[in-house]
């Protein structure tokens, strides 16, 4: 792990495997840091390159002051991409991670093979909603909705075992500041028409049983874009990649697959 300069600040980025082999770029979700994937990571196919990393505002990546876009986002991560020297990865990128993928993949598709959506939609919440919840973080920090935060993110079964615990506390550990930066940025996108112009190969991913990025929503995100792939895995929420990780190391590795990244 390091930290590399992009878009002129600092990312934090674990990049593992061979580097000059298909690589697959991840982005995590509001709270989460790259760790999100590590679940995941044992389960998909040996000789690919494998590149996480934490968006600003979130884990050990700087967080300069706010408010962020997502065109921000996605050009930080184009800077990842380009100091790398990453060859057309897919850009794989659950909820905002979702949502800087779909930027990304508008305003440079050459940069990428494919894009995975997961857990994400073109539009997520209303303005009110991201507002409500910013005011309710100035007022009493993110602890105070960590507790309505994993209902949101884990199936009833996942709530129930020990691991629980530390997700819980990757999201109070995230910078404030950082994370109200981000749901800034959520709260002034509506990347529907754009979306729908994609012509990449995409591969959308729900839970059926997501709080944050329900599957209908989802679903219709897939249905604007054309030949979109869709699959929902059964009984998870919006972090399926943590609770059902082989499920979802199926639907990415059959993509891979079909696309001859892999
Ligand atoms: O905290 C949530 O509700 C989940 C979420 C919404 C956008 C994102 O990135 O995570």
């Amino acid at each position: 792990m390091r930290i590399i300069d992009a878009n002129g600040i600092g990312l934090h980025v674990a990049d593992q495997g061979p580097q000059d082999a298909s690589a697959v770029v991840f982005a995590n979700s509001l709270g989460t840091d790259l760790r999100l994937w590590d679940a995941l990571l044992p389960h998909l196919p040996d000789g690919l390159r494998l590149v996480r990393y934490d968006k600003r505002g979130h884990g050990l990546s700087e967080a300069p002051p706010g408010p962020y876009s997502i065109g921000q986002l996605a050009d930080d991560a184009t800077g990842l991409i380009e100091t790398l020297g990453l060859r057309q990865p897919v850009f794989v990128g659950l909820s905002i991670g979702g949502l800087i993928g779909q930027e990304l993949a508008a305003r440079r598709p050459e940069l990428l093979r494919a894009l995975v959506i997961s857990n994400s939609a073109a539009k997520i919440g209303t303005a009110t909603m991201w507002r409500e919840r910013i005011a309710g973080i100035r007022k009493g920090g993110l602890d105070v909705m960590a507790a309505p935060t994993m209902e949101r993110w884990f199936s009833p079964a996942f709530r129930a075992t020990a691991e629980l615990a530390m997700w819980q506390r990757m999201l109070e550990r995230q910078p404030a500041a950082g994370y109200i930066a981000c749901c800034e940025a959520i709260a002034a996108a509506d990347l529907r028409e754009q979306t729908a112009a994609l012509s990449l190969p995409v591969q959308v991913i729900a839970g059926s049983l997501d709080g944050s990025t329900p599957p209908e929503l989802v679903r219709a995100t897939a249905d604007m874009i054309p030949d979109a792939r869709y699959d929902e895995i059964a009984g998870a929420g919006h972090l399926p990649c943590v609770e059902a990780a082989a499920d979802y190391a199926a639907i990415l590795t059959r993509f891979l697959k079909e696309i001859g990244h892999v």
